[in-house]
């Protein structure tokens, strides 16, 4: 691998994000769109080198001189405020309420389980004192991290991996990680229901009070995209995620949600709940709004969103 300016690695990575959402926009379905992109080899190769170097050689220079701005920094943060120092016991008192588990588990002696979703080159991998990392990818950049599409990979009673063609993943268990994160991974897919999908997958895969972590860029202030925000958290608490931590960094908001155990509201609408994990690209109109990313688009109309709030209880305001 050799060097290259952040600006052209950043623009292969847009390249194919924008790609995959304007076949979409033009009228070909999602499930054709993913299984052509998944065939293609060369373009998620590019990619995850491109990933790599960006998050290695630049956006880690910027951890070094200001270790605020990091994403992976934050996420250990968290899990360790969560569950060594006191944040799991303050949200069980919160919430007296919860269906909670008859055996709590006691996450305090051992390491964190996590799933690294979209995890490109394991930047976990450094943390293995405290944290017992499973990364995964639908085109690894590195040999740690086991190959897997999240959008297809079957749910089981057990999580099974295969290293003989490869080290690759063949089902996950229910119920099985303490945390799972998906780190810049959302912004990816590009239709709502996609995303929607790794969110409810992700649900079932964490034991009850285990978090999910999910990152997604914005480097514009925190109350530009907080209608998002507010709209990816009512829709995620429908399924008993409950938003223990919000922070917004320099480029990214940072969100840790709690499995609390109250399991899936029974009236919820999958469909329509899907449309409230919406990105601003979804609204951009050509790749000219495209470029600005998250600066020029059309939010859904208010009343649209009025609408979906009122839908679901227990939603409250930043
Ligand atoms: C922007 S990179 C983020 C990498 C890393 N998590 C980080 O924070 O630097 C998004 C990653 O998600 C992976 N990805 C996208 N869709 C996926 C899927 N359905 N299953 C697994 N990985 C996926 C891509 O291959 C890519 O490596």
């Amino acid at each position: 691998m050799s060097s290259s300016s952040g600006l052209k690695l950043a623009e292969t990575i847009k390249f194919v994000h924008r790609k995959l959402r304007e076949e979409i926009k033009s009228g070909i379905d999602a499930e054709t769109v993913w299984e052509q992109h998944c065939k293609d080899r060369n373009t998620l190769q590019e990619y995850a080198e491109s990933m790599h170097l960006l998050a290695t050689e630049h956006w880690e220079k910027l951890t070094a001189t200001d270790p605020l701005t990091s994403r992976i920094l934050w996420t250990r943060d968290s899990l360790r405020g969560y569950f060594h120092e006191g944040g799991l016991e303050k949200a069980r008192l919160k919430n007296k309420t919860d269906h909670s588990p008859k055996d709590k588990i006691d996450f305090s002696s051992s390491r964190i389980k996590l799933l690294d979703v979209g995890s490109c080159y394991n930047p976990f991998s450094t943390f293995t004192e405290e944290l017992d990392v499973l990364a995964v990818d639908l085109h690894p950049a590195l040999d740690s991290v086991y190959q897997c599409d999240f959008l297809k990979v079957p749910l089981a009673d057990k999580t099974v991996m295969t290293t003989s063609t490869g080290k690759e993943v063949e089902s996950l268990a229910h119920n099985q990680f303490h945390c799972v994160v998906f780190s810049f991974l959302l912004e990816y897919l590009p239709t709502a229901a996609q995303r929607w999908t790794c969110c409810v997958k992700g649900e079932q895969l964490l034991m009850e009070e285990g978090l999910l972590i999910i990152i997604t860029p914005d480097s514009k202030a925190a109350h530009a995209n907080a209608p998002m925000m507010r709209s990816w958290r009512c829709a995620l608490s429908s399924i008993g995620l409950e938003r223990v931590r919000y922070e917004k960094l320099q480029h990214a908001h940072c969100m840790a949600f709690r499995k609390t155990g109250a399991g899936h509201q029974s009236t919820v609408d999958h469909n329509h709940l899907a449309q409230m994990i919406y990105i601003p690209q979804d609204f951009a109109k050509d790749s000219e709004d495209e470029e600005e990313e998250f600066h020029h688009f059309d939010r859904p109309n208010d009343d649209d969103l009025a609408d979906a709030f009122a839908l679901l209880p227990s939603f409250s305001d930043d």
